[in-house]
C-alpha cells in the first residue's frame, strides 16, 4: 500500500530574487495531496568554499544569471530519483540527491536546485503531518525565538558607498519578546534615517534594507548608531552591536586591501583594528573578521577578541571546515546558510557539530532573498537562539521577521525569547 508521504510528483521553475534577479523555487507534491514550495535565496559575497551554485552562462538572458540548467535538473535529474521515496524521511531524501550528483560542492546538480528540493520536501512533509514547519523540523520543544540581528547600515559588496564594513547590524538582546525586540529594533531604524538625514547624508538603502550612507570611518559608523539606539530612548545595555567585516572580500595576496578607503592591513593591524572597536564600543560580536584562508589570523582573533567571533566564509556550513575550526580554535560561532550547503540534513549537522563543541550558531539569510520564509522557522526548529535577517524593512526581510512574530504569537506563553542568556554563554 503506498503511503500519504511517498513523493508523486516534483516541479522546479525559475523566480526572482529581491534583486532581480532569477533564482530556483520547487514543488513537491506528495501521494495524499500534500504540496510543498520553497525558494532559494543567494549570496554576494559569497565565500569560495561554497556549494556551487548552478547558473546559466547564457549572456542572452538575465546576463547569464539565469537558472534553467538548475530548474532543468530538477524536473529531469532529481525527480526520478525522489518520486517513489517517504518525504518524512528527510535524511534519505538528501542523500539520494547527494549521491545523484556524487560531487562534494554540488557542482554537477547545483546546490540551488537540491536545495530547493530539500526545503519544498520538508514543507510538504509538514504539511502532510499538520503542523507549521518549526514544530515538525524541531518536535513538541521548538520553542526559542532568536534575537533578531537587524542591519542597519550597509557597505562593501551590498552597497555603493564608501564604507568597507559590510554590516553594522542592532542586536536588541535585553527586550523581553521577539516583537518588542523587533519593535525597539524598527524604532532605530528609523531613527538613524532621521540622523542621516539631518547630517545631509543619503537614506538610500543597500540590498539587505540598512542605510548605505558615505561615513568617514568604521568609528563614524558605530558613533552613529550608538546616537541612533539612545534617541530613539534605549541604552547599548539593552541594544548591541554586531558587525560583519566581509573579511575575505578584502584579502588578496596575504593581505587586507579596503578598497574603497585605499588601506591595506597585514592581519595583526587588522586584529588590532578590531580588538580596538570592540574594546571601545558595545559590540557583541564580529563576523568575518578575517578571511577566510587566514587560519592562523583567526586563532589569534580568537585568542585575543573576547566575544562573539563568527565564521561566516570561514565555515560556509560545511562540518568539515567546522572541525577544522574547532580543532584550531578558530572562531566560537558559526552562520548557519542553507543554500552555502545545499540541504536542511547538512545544515542541522552543522548546527549539532558547533553546539556540541560549545560554538553559537545563527540562522541567516542572503543578500538576495525572496519571499520564503523557512529561515525563520529553522531558527525556532533548532533553538540557535540568534538569526541575522537584514534591516527591519523591505519585504524579503520582513518576510522573515513578521513569521517569528506569527509563530511567537501561536506559541503563546510556551513562547520564549532567547535574549540576555545567549549572549552570556559566550
Ligand atoms: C548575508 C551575507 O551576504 P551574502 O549573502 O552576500 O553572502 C553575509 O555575508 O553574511
Ligand atoms: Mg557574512
Amino acid at each position: 500500500m503506498k503511503s500519504g508521504f511517498e513523493i508523486s510528483s516534483i516541479y522546479g521553475r525559475e523566480v526572482l530574487d529581491s534583486r532581480g534577479n532569477p533564482t530556483v523555487e520547487a514543488e513537491v507534491k506528495l501521494v495524499c495531496g500534500a504540496v510543498g514550495k520553497a525558494s532559494v535565496p543567494s549570496g554576494a559575497s559569497t565565500g569560495i568554499f561554497e556549494a556551487h551554485e548552478l547558473r546559466d552562462g547564457d549572456e542572452t538572458r538575465f546576463e547569464g544569471k539565469g537558472v534553467l540548467n538548475a530548474v532543468r535538473n530538477i524536473d529531469e535529474k532529481i525527480s526520478p530519483v525522489l518520486i517513489g521515496m517517504d518525504a518524512s524521511k528527510q535524511v534519505l531524501v538528501d542523500h539520494a540527491m547527494i549521491e545523484a550528483d556524487g560531487t562534494k560542492n554540488k557542482e554537477v546538480l547545483g546546490a540551488n536546485a537540491i536545495l530547493a528540493v530539500s526545503l519544498a520536501n520538508a514543507r510538504a512533509a509538514a504539511t502532510a503531518m499538520q503542523v507549521p514547519l518549526y514544530r515538525y523540523l524541531g518536535g513538541a520543544m521548538a520553542r526559542v525565538l532568536p534575537v533578531p540581528m537587524m542591519n542597519i547600515l550597509n557597505g562593501g559588496k551590498h552597497a555603493s558607498n564608501i564604507v568597507d564594513i559590510q554590516e553594522f547590524m542592532i542586536v536588541p538582546f535585553g527586550a523581553p519578546s521577539f516583537h518588542e525586540a523587533l519593535r525597539w529594533g524598527v524604532e532605530v531604524y528609523h531613527t538613524l534615517g532621521k540622523l542621516l538625514k539631518k547630517q545631509g547624508l543619503s537614506t538610500a538603502v543597500g540590498d539587505e534594507g540598512g542605510f548605505a550612507p558615505d561615513l568617514e570611518s568604521d568609528e563614524a559608523a558605530i558613533h552613529t548608531i550608538i546616537e541612533a539606539i539612545e534617541t530613539a530612548g534605549y541604552t547599548t545595555d539593552e541594544i548591541g552591536i554586531a558587525l560583519d567585516a566581509a573579511a575575505s572580500e578584502w584579502y588578496t595576496d596575504g593581505e587586507y586591501i579596503l578598497s574603497k578607503r585605499k588601506q591595506r592591513m597585514d592581519t595583526g593591524a587588522l586584529i588590532d583594528h578590531l580588538k580596538k572597536l570592540a574594546d571601545e564600543f558595545p559590540i557583541l560580536s564580529i563576523e568575518d573578521g578575517l578571511a577566510d584562508r587566514d587560519w592562523t589570523g583567526w586563532t589569534r582573533l580568537t585568542q585575543e577578541v573576547p566575544i562573539q567571533l563568527v565564521g561566516d566564509d570561514l565555515f560556509v556550513t560545511n562540518t568539515q571546515r567546522l572541525e577544522k575550526g574547532i580543532k584550531e580554535h578558530a572562531a566560537n560561532s558559526i552562520l548557519i546558510k542553507v543554500n552555502q550547503i545545499g540541504t536542511l540534513t547538512e545544515t542541522f549537522e552543522a548546527i549539532e557539530m558547533a553546539r556540541s563543541a560549545g560554538y553559537t550558531a545563527i540562522i541567516s539569510h542572503r543578500s538576495g532573498e525572496t519571499e520564503d520564509t523557512s529561515i525563520a522557522d529553522i531558527a525556532v526548529a533548532a533553538g540557535t537562539g540568534q538569526l541575522k535577517a537584514g534591516a527591519p524593512a523591505r519585504t524579503d526581510r520582513t518576510a522573515k521577521y513578521n513569521r517569528l512574530m506569527r509563530i511567537e504569537e501561536a506559541l503563546g506563553d510556551a513562547a520564549m525569547y532567547a535574549g540576555r542568556e545567549t549572549f552570556k554563554r559566550l
